[in-house]
């Protein structure tokens, strides 16, 4: 759906994306993480068109960004993380103007608009002006703008910054729906634990270059079907929550601890109150050859589970990889 090739973009004196290539799928929700000055919303810019890179290539539903950018802009909505809106506009006319300027027919204007304010839950707010709303809710007004002519694609730069708990989450739910209707989602946020909920890749930038782009496990899929069961046999480990019963016998933890001691575990939290998390193989042979080899050594284990990684954990993981690939050998 969206496709970088070797995009070069430098501000005077300053290269901030240094040959980004990078594939992003229909109907994927990625989350593009990185520190500050890392070079997101530049990248974000250069795909809806809004900056012109040095060299390199963009197309966005396979038309190129560069040569075609008003038929690009009818296919993408992008909110920037200082989004402005048109505070003698009341919020119907900041909708209808958008939807008008993005090439929705005219007749089909007033539907739209409705559909887009229930979906926000801004119609009653609908006659009110900017200056009157919270931050929470013109945010939700400038993501009603980016949506408003229905795009294929999304681009929101930190969408939840100033946005309290309740609203974050309402926004969570709102990015689902879009993308269970077949949007595809880009969304930069530094809170990785709110993008958690509803990404399925994770793009790692970094010094304007890629660091990684990987798809997310999904808790519910890991490669139970006998159609997948060869895929899953070549897959990489998979997390696991393991739930023990945890007798307060004296050496359980020691014996528990010697049980694991081959198995590559992410969290382990004795007290039981949250399962162990480990990584099993994918493939189900080799994971039943182990569960039985666990309980033989008289683990009382109460449940084995697929769970997704937290995307806080996957990308300390990254940086650890990379810390430790930077590494000079002594
Ligand atoms: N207008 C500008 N002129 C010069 N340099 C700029 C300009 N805008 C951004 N930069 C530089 O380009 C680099 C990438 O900036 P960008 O805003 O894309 O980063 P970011 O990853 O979105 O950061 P943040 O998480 O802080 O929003 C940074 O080093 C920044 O200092």
């Amino acid at each position: 759906m969206i496709e970088v090739s070797q995009l070069v973009f430098e501000y005077p004196g300053h290269r901030a994306l240094d040959g980004v290539s990078v594939s992003i799928g229909a109907g994927s929700v990625t989350a593009l993480v990185g520190p500050n000055g890392a070079g997101k919303s530049t990248l974000m810019r250069c795909i809806a068109g809004l900056d012109q890179p040095l060299s390199g290539h963009i197309r966005v539903k396979d038309l190129s960004v560069e040569e075609r950018p008003r038929e690009v802009h009818r296919h993408l909505g992008y909110l920037s993380d200082f989004f402005g809106l048109y505070d003698r506009l009341s919020v119907i006319r900041c909708l209808q103007y958008s939807a008008l300027s993005m090439g929705v027919e005219p007749s089909s204007v007033p539907a739209r608009v409705q559909q887009v304010a229930a979906q926000l839950g801004l119609t009653e707010l609908l006659h009110r002006y900017p200056t009157e709303l919270s931050r929470g809710q013109r945010q939700r007004v400038a993501i009603g703008q980016a949506i408003v002519h229905q795009p294929s694609v999304l681009l929101l730069d930190e969408p939840a910054s100033g946005l309290d708990p309740d609203a974050r989450s309402s926004l969570s739910q709102l990015f689902r729906q879009l993308q269970a209707q077949g949007m595809t989602l880009v969304v930069s946020s530094h809170i990785l634990s709110e993008l958690d909920e509803y990404c399925t890749h994770i793009l790692s930038i970094r010094n304007g270059r890629i660091e990684s782009h990987e798809a997310l496990q999904s808790a519910g899929g890991v490669g139970q079907s006998l159609q997948s069961h060869q895929a899953a046999a070549n897959a990489q480990p998979q997390l696991y929550a393991l739930e023990v019963a945890m007798p307060q016998t004296e050496g359980f933890e020691a014996r528990l601890r010697q049980a694991l001691l081959n198995t590559t575990v992410q969290d382990f939290d004795i007290t039981g109150s949250r399962p162990i998390l480990l990584w099993l193989p994918a493939a189900a042979p080799a994971r039943a050859e182990w569960l039985s080899q666990l309980v033989q050594t008289g683990i009382p284990v109460a449940s084995l589970s697929p769970v997704r990684e937290r995307l806080q954990d996957r990308y300390a993981r990254t940086a650890q990889a990379r810390d430790f690939d930077n590494k000079e050998p002594a």
